[in-house]
């Protein structure tokens, strides 16, 4: 990337792209679509870009679990990429050793232009598109193409550049990583109305892709994103054992303003837990099913607006 103008953003053509479903093993529609796409990529075929479709833990799909040993989506460390011990390693560690050869190498100029991880959660969430860094002005420039659109379906942008929250992730391989994290589904079950929100959005974010490649100039633009800013764990005995639920005002209720001094946990004897923060968030993740062993209720962000420089092929 170069500078021009002061202000447009240059970026090579995005040639490259990837569609990885199943990096955890029972987000059915990601592992749905990528499999139909495997076997039949018209549907994700744009002029002047080459887009494979991939299952990412093919071992966590075929018993459909999150994931065998590890979590794959925690797994792209630099320490664990470079990792001796062959076959000895957790089965995650060697696929993402795998995964880093055929789409990096991470933070390398051969690395894929674009990768899509698709993820399902079983939280409210609706649609939402991930990003870890505010400052990749062709990933924000997609997110505001993407809005426009689905709109007057909604679509929103969860940032996690966190300096401790933040994970390595599956995409974190390609130059430009895209998360896409769509629910309520439960874990193991097909839901037609999260399929086709998903299948929609991939189809616009392609679309943007060949528009880019073709040369077509997009201009500044402004992204609303909800940045993370906390983790929330349930309350806990001193055994550590769960001592309250997602309270039923917050069940539910993925991106609603959650004030200080609002209902937030319910105690098995029915007793209400507030909110204590300093102001307004926005929760998130609420009561992810795969985040109890992350010791994590929810999340908590912050609405904000990023610039997107103009951007243009390079
Ligand atoms: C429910 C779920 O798996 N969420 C994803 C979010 C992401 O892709 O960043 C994860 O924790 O890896
Ligand atoms: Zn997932």
């Amino acid at each position: 990337m170069s500078s021009y103008n002061n202000n447009t953003a240059l970026f090579a053509a995005a040639r490259r792209v990837a569609i990885f479903g199943g990096t955890h093993g029972n987000e059915m529609s990601g592992v749905t679509l990528a499999n139909l796409w495997a076997k039949n990529s018209a549907e994700i075929q744009r002029k002047g870009v080459e887009t494979r479709a991939f299952i990412a833990n093919p071992k966590a799909v075929e018993k459909c679990i999150r994931y065998v040993d590890t979590d794959l989506n925690r797994a792209f460390s630099p320490e664990n990429l470079s990792s001796l011990g062959g076959d000895t390693l957790p089965y995650e560690v060697q696929r993402a050793q795998e995964i880093n050869r055929i789409f990096g190498p991470k933070g390398s100029p051969e690395a894929y232009d674009v990768i899509f991880d698709l993820h399902n959660t079983t939280s409210n969430m609706g649609s939402t598109l991930i990003l870890e860094n505010s400052k990749d002005s062709f990933n924000l420039q997609m997110m505001n193409y993407i809005k426009k659109a689905i709109a007057p379906a909604s679509c929103l942008v969860l940032l996690n550049e966190h300096p401790h929250l933040k994970y390595s992730t599956s995409r974190s391989v390609a130059k430009h990583p895209v998360g896409l994290e769509v629910g309520p589904q439960p874990q193991g079950v097909l839901r037609s109305n999260i399929f086709q929100a998903m299948r929609v959005i991939l189809k616009h974010a392609l679309d943007f892709i060949e528009l880019f490649n073709e040369g077509m100039e997009f201009p500044p633009c402004t992204v609303e994103v909800f940045r993370v800013l906390e983790r929330i764990d349930y309350p806990r005995d001193a055994n550590g054992n769960i001592i309250a639920m997602v309270h039923p005002n917050l069940q539910d209720c993925d991106w609603e303003p959650l004030n200080p001094g609002d209902p937030m946990f319910q105690t098995f004897d029915g007793q209400t837990i507030h909110y204590q923060g300093p102001g307004t968030v926005y929760p998130t993740f609420i009561n992810e099913a795969a985040y109890y062993e992350k010791q994590q209720a929810f999340l908590t962000t912050r609405r904000e607006a990023l610039v997107a420089s103009s951007i243009r092929k390079a």
